[in-house]
């Protein structure tokens, strides 16, 4: 079963195709990561799949054509983490990690006892509670990207799309990370994610390679095929090897 299909010809801005030809398939209850070159059309990828780049093609989420959904049905089926957010910056970082939970709450709704527990379980998991009342505009790169994650957990998606989230994060927590990854997959969710740390990005379920605008290879991050369609595409340079039973990528 895929969690999300998307038949994409293209995405086209300023008379240019961004990306173009696009046929894939999202795996349920998987890790999907994203690769490719900078410019290669990750996030425009990312952004069309999640409705937020308007695309020449047709998106399919659940089974259901991606705007047939209603907008708050949408949220409790999808979570979003972007690259970059600005807007939320002079938010609490608690009120800002709720926001995750809008799509649960009736309009105009105080947040009830459960929306409360969520938001700290979710805070407490990406170790951003303790920074709860500030604003997120004085919070660090890595800091930030933690309550922005904790947003995402918060909203209890079955399918949850990051672009970059590791940006900012050192390795303790991006190995925080991939453990988080690791249990909502374990626990029936799931995860698509922009990655350009490709020796995590080995780690995933599924690889998805991007190259101009195109994906040029889908398959198993231990599979050989991939690796030399890695090598193809990010050149000669990079080492690919198992480490202690894990493939790891390495420019040399
Ligand atoms: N709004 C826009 N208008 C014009 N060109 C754009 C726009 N957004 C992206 N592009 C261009 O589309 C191409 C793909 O961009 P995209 O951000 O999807 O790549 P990416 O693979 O995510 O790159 P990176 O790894 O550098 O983040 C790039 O050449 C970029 O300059």
């Amino acid at each position: 079963m895929n969690a999300l299909t998307a038949r994409i010809a293209r995405v086209r801005i300023d008379g240019r195709d961004l990306i173009s030809d696009i046929d894939l398939a999202i795996p349920e209850c998987r890790w999907t990561a994203i690769v490719g070159p900078n410019g290669a059309g990750k996030s425009t990828l990312l952004r069309a799949i999640a409705g937020l780049q308007r695309c020449d093609g047709a998106v399919q989420l659940a089974g259901r054509a991606l705007h047939d959904w209603p907008a708050r049905e949408r949220g409790r089926q999808l979570a979003w983490m972007g690259q970059q957010e600005t807007g939320a910056d002079d938010l609490l970082a608690q009120d800002v990690v709720m926001l995750g939970r809008l799509p649960h709450r009736p309009w105009l709704a105080p947040p009830t006892a459960v929306d409360l527990a969520t938001v700290q379980a979710a805070m407490t998991a990406t170790q951003s509670w303790n920074w709860r009342e500030r604003r997120l505009g004085s919070l660090s790169g890595g800091e930030r990207q933690r309550v922005l994650l904790a947003r995402a957990l918060a909203q209890q998606a079955p399918l949850t799309l990051m672009d970059e989230p590791l940006a900012h994060l050192d390795p303790p927590h991006q190995a925080d990370w991939m453990a988080l990854v690791r249990a909502r997959v374990h626990s029936g969710h799931t995860v698509v994610s922009v990655l350009h740390e490709l020796h995590l990005a080995l780690q995933a379920d599924h690889l998805v390679l991007m190259a101009d605008g195109r994906i040029v290879h889908t398959g198993s991050p231990a599979d050989a095929g991939t690796h030399d369609a890695l090598k193809r595409v990010f050149g000669p340079r990079l080492h690919i090897a198992q480490i202690e039973g894990r493939w790891v990528a390495l420019p040399l």
